[in-house]
């Protein structure tokens, strides 16, 4: 190997780093992802300097990534540059790329190779230490305003409405936040990330006008529309911990599911279903419910499928996307009901945590998730959101203790 292509390798392999580092400190939006059972990794770049707020129109919408909270607008960043690496963070290059020239001008103005990958992450994490003044005051290790009793009472709340017959399921959620190790990094994370949840769908996005970067291992598919015109969404409730209590990995087929679970999951197929009804189509595919395993847990889920150039129904993934969301996997039945209880109880803002997320319109495909399993990083500090399926039958302590798992699942990797 010459000298020169050595340095093109490294300069390959250190490309994703220092474009994160680059945009992030241009203050750029971005969103890095790697897709379930895929060892690609995609990233864009939107170069417009305001992020778009707009309605999730598959239809209409050029290549980018949709981020889009619990409740309210979506974000939609554009994809002026984009970028795919392989599992050893090597850049693909090939005709998908398709902005060779913008890319080039951007990197020539932004990336300096003679400057060490170290140097641009230490004036990096000065930036982020004046954000960090900016945060509130925080003890070291963690902080909750919820704590165990807190949680149950609201879930006890929850279940006395749903005793009073108007209400069949509330989703109820919680947050944790815990100081980060002085050796964070956030492509470190993703990475791992990328490594430990494999079925997942991984991303970390960067919002400058919110100073927060959101990293997530999510598993549940809110829509998702293929180059074929395959439309995809499904049914995900019902958790237990997959691993056994001497800490070996419990298979799929080990779980047994109470009746409750089983409930539970059903609100959300029964859901899906009602949507599908609303808009009279019949020509949908069902599979489940199977147990399956996230990461640290297990879950029940049914998967629905449509082909959307069978049925002549081009549209179907927007259509479905405005029905859809929020699923009763994330706020309950009946909806307006179940979203006036979580404002009452809820103590703190969800934001981006249980809206959806993903890239739209890239090689013509679109994959959007439930954002789950997410933390949001501001400065030095990382905040963790989960929630749980309220049903009649639910039992305080262990919904609190459900929480702790969800929120376990990123905590182990990145903390
Ligand atoms: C609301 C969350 O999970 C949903 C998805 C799977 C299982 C769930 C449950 O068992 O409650 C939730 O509906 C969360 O992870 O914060």
């Amino acid at each position: 190997m010459t000298p020169t292509s050595e340095f093109h390798i490294s300069q390959q392999t250190e490309k994703l780093e220092r474009l994160w580092q680059i945009a992030f400190s241009e203050g750029f939006p971005l969103a890095l992802w790697q897709l379930p059972q895929s060892t690609e990794k995609q990233l864009i770049i939107d170069l417009s300097g305001s992020t778009l707020r707009t309605k999730t129109d598959l239809e209409e919408l050029p290549s980018g990534f949709v981020m889009s909270p619990f409740q309210g607008e979506s974000l939609f960043l554009r994809g002026d540059l984009y970028y795919r690496f392989d599992s050893n963070n090597q850049e693909i290059e090939d005709e998908l790329q398709g902005n060779s020239l913008q890319a080039s001008i951007f990197e020539k103005k932004y990336i300096d190779y003679s400057k060490p990958l170290s140097a641009i992450k230490a004036s990096k994490a000065n930036k982020s230490q004046t954000r960090k003044s900016t945060i509130s005051k925080s003890e070291q290790g963690f902080e909750s305003i919820y704590s165990e009793s807190i949680f149950s009472k609201m879930v006890s709340e929850a279940i006395e409405v749903i005793e009073g017959g108007a209400l069949q399921k509330v989703v109820l959620s919680r947050t944790k936040t815990h100081t980060l190790p002085e050796s964070f990094e956030v492509i470190e994370a993703f990475q791992k990330l990328c490594r430990a949840y494999p079925n997942a769908f991984i991303s970390l996005v960067y919002l400058p006008e919110f100073e927060a970067i959101w990293l997530g291992a999510t598993p549940e598919t809110l829509v998702s529309v293929d180059a074929q015109g395959m439309f995809k969404t499904m049914s995900l409730a019902g958790t237990q911990s997959a691993i056994a209590e001497n800490g070996t990995m419990l298979s799929p087929n080990d779980i047994r599911w109470s009746g409750k679970e089983i409930e539970e999951q059903a609100f959300v197929s029964r859901y899906i279903i009602e949507c599908f009804k609303k808009i009279r189509l019949r020509e949908y595919f069902e599979r489940g419910p199977k147990t399956v395993q996230a990461g640290n847990l297990m879950h029940l889920r049914t998967d629905y499928k449509v082909d959307t150039k069978a049925v002549n129904f081009p549209q179907l993934g927007t259509v479905m996307l405005e029905l859809l969301h929020p699923t009763s996997a994330v706020c309950g039945m009946p909806k307006p009901l179940a979203l006036e209880v979580i404002a009452q109880q809820e103590l703190h803002q969800r934001e981006f945590y249980s809206g959806f997320l993903g890239p739209v319109n890239i090689q013509q495909e679109s994959h959007l998730f439930v954002n789950l399993r997410t933390v949001k990083i501001e400065g030095s500090h990382a905040t963790f959101f989960a929630g749980c399926g309220i049903t009649g039958d639910s039992n305080p302590s262990k919904e609190w203790f459900e929480t702790e798992m969800k929120c376990q699942t990123l905590m182990n990797v990145i903390l």
